[in-house]
């Protein structure tokens, strides 16, 4: 069965396009996997079963990002002193190294030359000892703040129940890793530089106002030109190609983990060589966009240079008309060369602030949603309703496309509690968009979905997998242990309970005779699983969490006839009496006991009512439980 809303989700009313489906979140780790406050649904596709809203595109990301520096302002602060007082201790070296230059020929007073060989020393030591100290201070306060926004992402990531279209696993990976990494920039690379390079410019606009106040003209245009001119030039230059090239790294991203995850497919189908092909069309994009910058780059830098022999020629021109003396003009010239240099700083600034931007945005985009470790909702955030009276679906109508054919048509469907309800039919009936709707993932364009009574939308996105969830389709087992998996949809459990899980899902045995026992590591994926296993542990997991509305999606898929029928027949069993259960399936052995039994076909009900009716009436059910029990009879004639 196909996760409903794969790539694109239906239109709702108003024509909006609804983003749903499955998103990997990253494989989690057991601490990565559990979730907060057990929100997370058994047995849902990773990343689309729970969590916050949609992010909205933040406006100005920097401030987003900027927001979540708060707790570490101080240190960022001083950092950004300590990298402006490692720019002046340059100026100054260059300033009093030129002086003494010019000035020792004359033979100054002894102490005079002292102090000034001491203050280069000095300088030059102190210069370097600044830049380490400014390092070790900003990138701890950086790295603090990565801690956080990482944490923040993945969040974010993990709680994606409507991903963007066409976002996946790689796409996720590229926004935890490099994205990310763009925060680290923004700081180390834009904000304390250039905080410093302003600081500097001021510092030397008004120490050549002292020395030689008609000098200051050339200098504030040199600088002027140096710290916002050519910054904005920079950005207008590199702006588009800097743009097209976060959300390439991200497909790239994508394409390293399609080409190692799915090799074995892409080997099967010979489709190797064209999947590499297109990655190294990608990848010779990303190429040619990351020299086209190198060059604009090396152009803006080049002018850059050639502003700063300018304002110093200008300068040294000027001092000179304005009968300053030797030693002043010289000290003059040089102090605005490091000038110059020091705000060329905001050009470098500028570059990279212009390729952080798509990293950034794509960060506060992600920062702007609820995480997943917020506090839950207050208390009567979740809807009151009608208490008690279960999942109902009136005249429900969805379409993924305007111009396609409704995948849901005008659905009828009440589940009150503790009633057993099956849905059957062929493949693309609409069984997982119907899924998609209790579930709250897939907006219906018409038609009513309520939970006891309140539209399924009213319900705050963290709070529907506790009422409304289960076994749904291609349920995820991460790389983790037999027990943090079983325990994705609840806090903690007894031991009894787990076990009893187990035992429905004809698995506890397995788990007994494993050497590490409930501490077995299942691989990633579930690798070092069955299909049938990996089955059967998401359906324990279902299960454990037990919602008052449990959906089922082909629990028992890929398990043999026998197996099949009793592992469908001890998970109900299992189940408190008042649990409603919606069970998706092909197999139509073993629904005798329910009280409903809905056939689909192309979005519609063709048939509902109860297994023995159903089976005496013409059509699609006795037609498949025929064609099914003659199948199964064959097979375990020949089974041992
Ligand atoms: N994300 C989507 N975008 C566009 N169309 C979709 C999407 N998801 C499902 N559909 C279409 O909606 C219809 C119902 O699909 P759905 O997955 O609900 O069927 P299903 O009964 O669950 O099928 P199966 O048993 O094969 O999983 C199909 O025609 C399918 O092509």
């Amino acid at each position: 069965m196909t996760p409903a809303g794969a790539d694109r989700g239906p239109v709702p009313p108003g024509g909006a396009v609804h983003a749903d489906g499955a998103d990997a979140a990253p494989a989690g780790t057991g601490a990565g996997i559990a979730g907060a406050g057990g929100t997370v649904v058994a047995g849902a596709p990773a990343g689309a079963a729970t969590g916050a809203a949609v992010p909205r595109p933040a406006r100005r990301p920097e401030l987003v990002v900027l927001r979540m520096a708060r707790p570490y302002l101080a240190r960022l602060i001083g950092a950004g002193l300590l990298a402006a007082a490692t720019e002046l201790a340059g100026l100054a070296l260059m300033a009093t190294a030129t002086w003494l230059l010019i000035t020792a020929a004359d033979l100054p007073p002894l102490p005079v030359l002292t102090v000034a060989i001491v203050s280069v020393r000095a300088l030059a030591v102190g210069r370097g000892v600044l830049r380490y100290t400014e390092r070790l201070a900003s990138h701890d306060a950086v790295l603090r703040l990565l801690t956080d926004v990482r944490a923040r992402v993945f969040g974010a990531l993990a709680a994606r129940r409507t991903p963007a279209p066409g976002s996946h696993s790689g796409d996720a990976l590229s926004r935890l890793v490099s994205d990310v990494d763009a925060v680290q920039d923004l700081l180390i690379r834009v904000v304390v530089p250039a905080a410093a390079a302003a600081c500097v410019a001021v510092l030397a606009l008004a120490g050549t106002a002292v020395i030689a106040p008609a000098a200051g003209l050339p200098l504030a245009a040199g600088l002027l030109v140096a710290g916002l001119l050519l910054p904005v030039v920079a950005v207008a230059l590199t702006r588009r190609t800097a743009d097209r090239m976060a959300p390439l790294r991200g497909e790239l991203a994508a394409d390293a983990i399609d080409l190692t995850h799915g090799a074995a497919d892409l080997a099967a189908f010979g489709a190797t060589g064209d999947a590499l092909t297109a990655a190294a069309a990608r990848a010779g994009e990303l190429a040619r966009l990351e020299r086209r910058l190198a060059l604009t780059g090396w152009a803006v830098d080049g002018t850059g240079v050639l502003v700063s022999g300018l304002t110093s020629a200008a300068v040294l021109v000027t001092a000179l008309r304005s009968g300053a003396g030797g030693a002043e003009v010289g000290v003059l010239a040089v102090g605005t060369l490091a000038a110059v240099e020091a705000t060329l700083a905001l050009v470098v600034a500028a570059r990279q602030w212009a390729q952080l931007r798509g990293g950034l945005a794509r960060v506060a985009e992600l920062l702007s949603a609820p995480s997943l470790t917020d506090p839950p909702p207050p208390a009567g955030s979740t809807p009151e309703g009608t208490a008690g009276t279960g999942l109902e679906l009136r005249d429900v109508v969805v379409r993924y496309r305007e111009s396609d054919a409704p995948a849901l048509d005008g659905i009828d469907l009440s589940i009150p509690p503790g009633a057993r309800i099956a849905l059957a039919g062929p493949s693309g009936a609409g069984k997982s968009t119907l899924l998609g709707v209790l579930t709250g993932t897939v907006v219906p364009e018409s038609g009513e979905a309520t939970l006891d009574g309140v539209p399924i939308a009213a319900y705050p996105e963290r709070d529907l997998p506790r009422h409304v969830g289960g076994l749904l389709a291609e349920a995820h087992v991460f790389h983790a242990s037999v027990r943090e998996n079983l325990l994705l949809g609840r806090d903690a459990t007894d031991p009894a309970e787990q076990a009893a899980a187990m035992r429905a899902a004809d698995l506890l045995d397995w788990v007994e005779e494993q050497p590490d026992g409930w501490d077995t590591l299942v691989g990633e994926e579930g690798a070092k699983l069955s299909g049938g296993q990996r089955q059967r542990l998401a359906l324990a997991r279902a299960l454990l969490a037990a919602p008052p509305h449990l959906l089922l999606d082909e629990p028992t898929e890929g398990l043999d006839p026998r197996a099949a029928d009793r592992v469908l027949r001890q998970a109900l069993d299992a189940l408190p009496p008042r649990t409603a259960v919606l069970l998706v399936t092909h197999r139509l052995r073993g629904l005798a006991g329910f009280d409903e039994i809905l056939v689909l076909d192309r979005g519609r009900v063709i048939q509902r009512g109860r297994h023995d009716d159903l089976i005496a009436q013409p059509g699609w059910y006795a037609d498949t439980w025929l064609a099914q029990e003659a199948a199964e009879r064959g097979y375990l004639a020949v089974s041992p």
